[in-house]
């Protein structure tokens, strides 16, 4: 569904250059629900703009379904945020219009593609439990609920992905819980894929599959070890638990073999530029330079 193989996004300005994402890999697949996660500043917020075609990226390949986001027109782009993509920001003013209602915001999205369908977006209120409060104006409702109603809005044209970045940025615990139980079931029942940004550790350890990156590079992949342990996350998996209770961490290889050396391990061992490697037969072991004269 998603691929992404050496993806770069450089931000240029007249002083300075940014490079957000330096050959970044990443690949979703149809109906996966996964969480990306690392520190402020290491492209995340860059790459779902990109995935949400809100941003262009420079360089490299990156593919959504059938579109090339390299090559797609500012023609096709319209229709595939309309169509392909539904966003969820952790700040929901930027996908809801505060003097209509629940329901006419997300009918908002089906009027603009021409394809109205009252019933679907009852049903999408009732799958976030609004159906009640559907005629409630927006600012009627609580921070909790505008989100919910973002999240209806986000899949009113039946999108085959969702990217949600910091969905539950702003919410309490609990209502961090049930956006994710919404999030699992609109999973669930529509196979629409899910993609979540976040550095909520709690948050990513609800999902199948994480994907840490690191300086613009996906550095780390945990993979759950046991998806029945979905119950163990409901039933008190909270917080301070570590990610690695639930998953198993990888490293990412990518395709020409290149992998991350966390900066800790390379610091710790005064590895600068280049660094000595063997291989054991079981193990590769990379040390500090050996030196030539030894
Ligand atoms: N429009 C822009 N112009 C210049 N630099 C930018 C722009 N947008 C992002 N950057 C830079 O690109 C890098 C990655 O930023 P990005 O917002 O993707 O990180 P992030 O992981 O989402 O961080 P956060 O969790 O704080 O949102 C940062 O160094 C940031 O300063």
């Amino acid at each position: 569904m998603i691929e992404c193989e050496g993806l770069v996004k450089i931000f240029k300005s007249e002083e300075i250059e940014v490079v957000a994402l330096q050959g970044l890999n990443l690949s979703v697949k149809q109906g996966e629900m996964m969480a990306i996660i690392g520190n402020s500043g290491s492209g995340k917020s860059t790459l779902l703009n990109i995935l949400g075609g809100l941003d262009r990226p420079s360089a490299g390949f990156v593919k959504v379904g059938d579109w090339d986001l390299l090559k797609i027109s500012d023609e096709q782009l319209v229709d595939y945020k309309r169509n392909t993509v539904g966003f969820v920001w952790q700040n929901n003013a930027r996908n809801l219009l505060p003097y209509l209602s629940a329901l006419e915001n997300v009918e908002m999205p089906m009027m603009l593609t021409g394809k109205v369908d009252r019933q679907y977006a009852v049903q999408l209120l009732e799958w976030v439990g609004l159906k009640d409060r559907m005629h409630n104006k927006l600012h009627q409702l609580s921070g909790g609920e505008q989100q919910r109603v973002a999240i209806a809005i986000s899949l009113a044209n039946r999108p085959k992905i969702l990217l949600a970045d910091e969905p539950t940025g702003s919410v309490d615990t609990q209502t961090s819980d049930l956006i994710m139980n919404i999030f699992r079931h609109m999973n669930k029942e529509l196979g629409v894929s899910i993609v979540i940004v976040t550095h909520d550790l709690t948050l990513a350890g609800k999902v199948d599959r994480v994907v840490a990156i690191r300086d613009g590079l996906t550095s780390t992949e945990f993979i759950k070890r046991n998806p029945n342990l979905d119950l163990a996350a409901n039933h008190g998996f909270d917080h301070g638990s570590d990610l690695h209770e639930v998953h198993e961490a990888y490293v990412v290889v990518d395709r020409v073999g290149r992998l991350q050396v966390p900066k800790e391990y390379l610091h710790a061992l005064s590895i600068v530029d280049k660094a000595s490697m063997e291989f054991d037969g079981e193990k590769i072991i990379i040390t500090a330079p050996k030196s030539l004269e030894g």
